[in-house]
């Protein structure tokens, strides 16, 4: 388990991260969300004593990580893939980190092949690709089978079936009871991958939830209506909720259940040909949410 209390860092100026509490249970994925310069990674570095938090505590198993008698074996942890040097092959790589913390050299091939690394492990690292450094940080973080593993954007350079073999692989660290932390932007893999939310804004924790709770909470359900009568129905629900029109024959409402337009519809006479209620997603959810604590903002565009 990993908990946080206070936790606060300034970097002259900038309040990066302004006084975080939560606590990441085992037996869950628990998703990292912010926007750009929200504060996850400066986050995460302080649970893993990579920074020094400014006040608050940050522990893992109920210890600081400083006093972790063996890191490796209490948290797993995937920051940044480039840090490997590149002429050391991954076998010595991950060989290297075994010392130190006690655990069998054994290991270093188990780890090799779980993440698909298994024929290329005696290559230099500074030949990998970007996915295949991305597999060999996960392999360190594996390497002392921690009931803890923290991973900062572990999709970034995988390719569709290296994502989904992250899903997989997050979904059985935590089903096996480990607490897994997993910072991401890919709102869509996400919403598949965790149980558990912690959305940040501003170094402000905005949002500590259920994944389910949270999407039902900050999206608006929409019903798709197909309808030849488009314009009447429209005139009869515009007054009373929202409605978009999405084409001549279609309209988006919002407010209302699919079964409450399809009894006013039938009182008024319109036929519908579809009534679908729209799946809220987290993206969406999510958007809504920051909006106004997104720090680096593009010209708005039209989202369609
Ligand atoms: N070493 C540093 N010195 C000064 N400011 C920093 C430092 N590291 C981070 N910051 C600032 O702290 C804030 C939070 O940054 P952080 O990298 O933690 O955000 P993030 O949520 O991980 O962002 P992203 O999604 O872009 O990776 C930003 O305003 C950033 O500019």
């Amino acid at each position: 388990m990993i908990e946080v209390h206070g936790l606060s860092k300034r970097y002259g100026e900038v309040l990066a991260v302004d006084e975080l509490t939560f606590a990441v249970r085992p037996g869950e994925v628990t998703g990292f969300l912010g926007p750009n310069g929200a504060g996850k990674s400066t986050t995460l570095r302080m649970i893993l004593g990579l920074d020094a938090a400014s006040s608050g505590t940050a522990t893992v198993g109920g210890r600081p990580y400083a006093a972790q008698p063996a890191p490796l074996k209490a948290v797993g942890a995937l920051l940044d893939p480039g840090a490997v040097l590149p002429s050391r092959t991954a076998y010595h790589h991950l060989l290297a980190l075994t010392a130190g913390n006690g655990i069998p050299r054994g290991r270093v091939d188990e780890v090799l092949a779980e993440v698909g690394l298994e024929k290329v492990g005696r290559r230099r690292a500074g030949t990998y690709s970007l996915g295949m450094r991305q597999r060999l940080g996960i392999a360190a973080a594996l390497l002392g089978d921690p009931p803890v593993l923290v991973f900062d954007e572990p999709l970034n350079g995988l390719d569709p079936e290296g994502i989904v073999w992250i899903r997989s692989l997050m979904r059985r660290m935590a089903a096996e009871g480990r607490a897994v932390l997993m910072s991401s932007h890919l709102m869509s893999e996400m919403e598949l991958t965790a149980d558990h939310l912690l959305v940040i804004g501003r170094g402000k924790l905005i949002a500590d939830t259920t994944m389910k709770d949270f999407i039902e909470a900050h999206s608006e359900r929409e019903v798709l209506v197909r309808t030849p009568q488009a314009e009447a129905l429209r005139g009869m629900l515009a007054t009373v909720v929202e409605v978009r029109t999405e084409s001549s024959d279609t309209l988006v409402v919002t407010g209302l259940e699919a079964a409450e337009i399809g009894a006013l519809a039938w009182a008024g006479g319109v036929e519908l040909h579809e009534l679908a209620p729209r799946q809220a997603s987290l993206e969406k959810a999510f958007m809504d949410l920051t909006r106004d604590v997104v720090e680096y903002q593009a010209e708005k565009e039209t989202v369609r």
